[in-house]
């Protein structure tokens, strides 16, 4: 499309928010971008409307379509209250809302809970911030048909977000997120039913909590270990987030004594004011938790993004240095221990599973299968989890997670649980700790064990219409001038979710990926064995690459030279990408 007719759909649709429907201040705002004779802005705020990607609705805050205002999070709530009153006539409905520490936050959850009263849906409010895990929770328990957290999680400050949920504590997947968006699109202005009903809105507080933390508790595997290292040295970051008095707690409650919180980090704060970026994946938000580990000389040092979802993790190497777990070594761990431990308590009876998403470690699958544990595989968002539960059922799931720094112990949250993963990790520590080993000890053993697998993800960032355009351009080249080898070693198969076909690139055969829905990621598989994913962000302005690198390892002795092996070949791959 022609830059004019960009700037002439933009202008179009802004000059609807110069009505009397939107406040003073908004109708300014909107008037100033028009007037402005550099129409960036303009274009950038209006050409398009917030989409929902993998985490529901996330935008920069502002005026404009393409922001999250209050009209957008209104039109947003309007739509979904539409759908749930078409989708449960004639019954009592409620609803659970939810925020994190972000500017607005409370106020787009307040504006949320007005308008969901406003349609006839009963709201459970949270009294003040908590993490995502909780609300998805809070929908279970309360028997709610859906339920909305006001949070971008781990983005930039100028970021707001509504992730929105179904009736057994998932985000919203198809047909339900295409609906609500259809009923959304639908909604004007004058549409929106701004003005609450108290009575209609029931405040959820500590009480809940317990509740909340009371289940938690029961994904305990080895009490026990807590029992005798109950003293093991915990330093944790919420990383100015809703998890600051939730984790520690939940850490008390599971019988940990020495929880050591990074105070500057402990104060919950929109700006983020100590971290460059609140995200465990990022190895700078470690550096106070790390200094505070170092001085303390603890034994686990954990911290979690803004909503409490994600989990980052820091462990002692043999020298005795701080290392950062990516969120494969992570999800590594986890499911090892949770199998382990259910085998030797018996509770493994046969049917059990575990799911991971494509771009997560094929090491999970092997550890899994090696068990005698069924491995799903699902495109990159928890909501992709919660769906398999969703159709196999929460009794035989023993767990799941991905790459992205999060994992959910347990089906009676329907999202990743910084909460829940935070507390049983504690508890392997203890239970390695009770054995004279470490974390990093035991996951070099489950590498010995299984085989050794290294991953990386890099991304590149592209902003705005343009860049969005830059990365749909990048997946096309990727997409029809796949490389016929990388890095010296052939491309044997390539597969793309886009067109849900698998191609064996030696003989030309192609095989059906049997996945529902279409999703933009492309894989390529190498006759080494390594395995290169790419997909553009579905929250962020990122497009994305994850890389995994097989070694050989014959015992623990083997991990370093495995470790740099596996670099090496991944480096190389970089390199031959152009990437870096
Ligand atoms: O951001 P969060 O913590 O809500 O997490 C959400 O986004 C992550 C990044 O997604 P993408 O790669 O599409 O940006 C996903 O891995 C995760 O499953 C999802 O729940
Ligand atoms: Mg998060």
């Amino acid at each position: 499309m022609e830059n004019n007719d960009i700037i002439k759909i933009a202008r179009n649709k802004a000059e609807k928010w110069l009505d009397k429907a939107y406040d003073e201040k908004t109708r300014a705002e909107a008037k100033r971008m028009l007037e402005n004779t550099d129409t960036t802005e303009l274009v950038e705020s209006f050409y398009n409307d917030l989409e929902f990607g993998t985490g529901g609705l996330r935008g920069i805050m502002g005026v404009g379509t393409n922001r999250m205002n209050i009209y957008t999070v209104g039109a947003a709530t309007q739509g979904f209250s539409n759908y749930i009153n078409k989708m449960f006539p004639n019954e009592k409905k409620a609803v659970c809302i939810g925020h994190d520490c972000r500017h607005n936050s409370r106020l787009f959850s307040e504006t949320a809970a007005n308008i969901f009263s406003a349609n006839g849906i009963h709201v459970y409010l949270f009294e003040d911030l908590r993490p995502t895990p909780e609300m998805s929770f809070a929908i279970r328990e309360l028997g709610c048909k859906g339920g909305v957290i006001l949070t971008a999680s781990h983005n930039p400050k100028e970021y707001n977000g509504y992730k929105a949920y179904w009736d057994d504590g998932s985000q919203l997947v198809p047909p339900h997120d295409k609906n609500v968006i259809e009923e959304v699109k639908k909604v004007q202005v004058s549409d929106i039913k701004f003005e609450g009903v108290p009575k209609m809105i029931t405040v959820l507080g500590t009480d809940f909590d317990k509740k909340y933390l009371d289940k938690v508790k029961t994904l305990s595997l080895s009490p026990e270990a807590i029992q005798k290292e109950h003293d093991l040295k915990i330093v944790f970051t919420p990383l100015h987030g809703t998890t600051y008095e939730l984790v520690p707690a939940s850490l008390r409650n599971w019988g940990f004594t020495n929880i050591h919180t990074v105070p500057e980090q402990s104060i919950p704060d929109g700006d983020f004011p100590t971290v460059a970026s609140a995200n465990p994946e990022e190895p700078a938000a470690f550096k106070m938790a790390l200094d505070l580990a170092r001085k303390i000389d603890a034994d686990l040092a954990m911290a979690c993004d803004p909503d409490g979802d994600r989990i980052g993790i820091a462990v002692k190497n043999d020298a005795g240095e701080w290392t950062l777990l990516n969120g494969n070594q992570t999800n590594i761990i986890f499911t090892e221990y949770i199998i382990r431990r259910k085998k030797e308590l018996n509770q493994l009876k046969g049917g059990e599973y575990t799911v991971k998403t494509i771009v997560t470690t094929e090491l999970i699958k092997d550890i899994a299968e090696k068990n005698h544990i069924i491995c799903y595989d699902v495109y990159t968002g928890f909501k992709w989890i919660a769906d398999v539960i969703r159709k196999e059922g929460g009794e035989k799931f023993i767990g799941g997670g991905e790459e992205s720094f999060g994992y959910m112990p347990g089906a009676f949250t329907r999202d990743k649980d910084g909460v829940s993963a935070t507390s049983l990790m504690a508890e392997i520590a203890a239970w390695v700790k009770m054995q004279n080993k470490t974390l990093y000890s035991f996951l070099k053993e489950i590498y010995a064990k299984y085989g050794f697998s290294q991953e990386r993800m890099i991304y590149i960032v592209r902003k705005g219409l343009s860049g969005a355009q830059e990365i749909k351009a990048m997946m096309e080249e990727f997409r029809h001038n796949t490389p016929k080898e990388i890095n010296h070693s052939p491309v044997v198969l390539k597969k793309d979710y886009l067109s849900l076909e698998a191609t064996n690139l030696q003989t030309g055969e192609k095989t059906h990926l049997n996945f529902e829905t279409k999703s933009d990621v492309l894989q390529f598989f190498l006759a080494d064995g390594s395995k290169i994913s790419v997909r553009p962000s579905g929250t962020e302005p990122k497009i994305k690459f994850y890389f995994e690198a097989r070694a050989q390892m014959k015992d623990v002795n083997e991990y370093e030279r495995a470790q740099q092996e596996a670099n090496a070949r991944i480096d190389a791959i970089i390199k031959d990408l152009k990437l870096q």
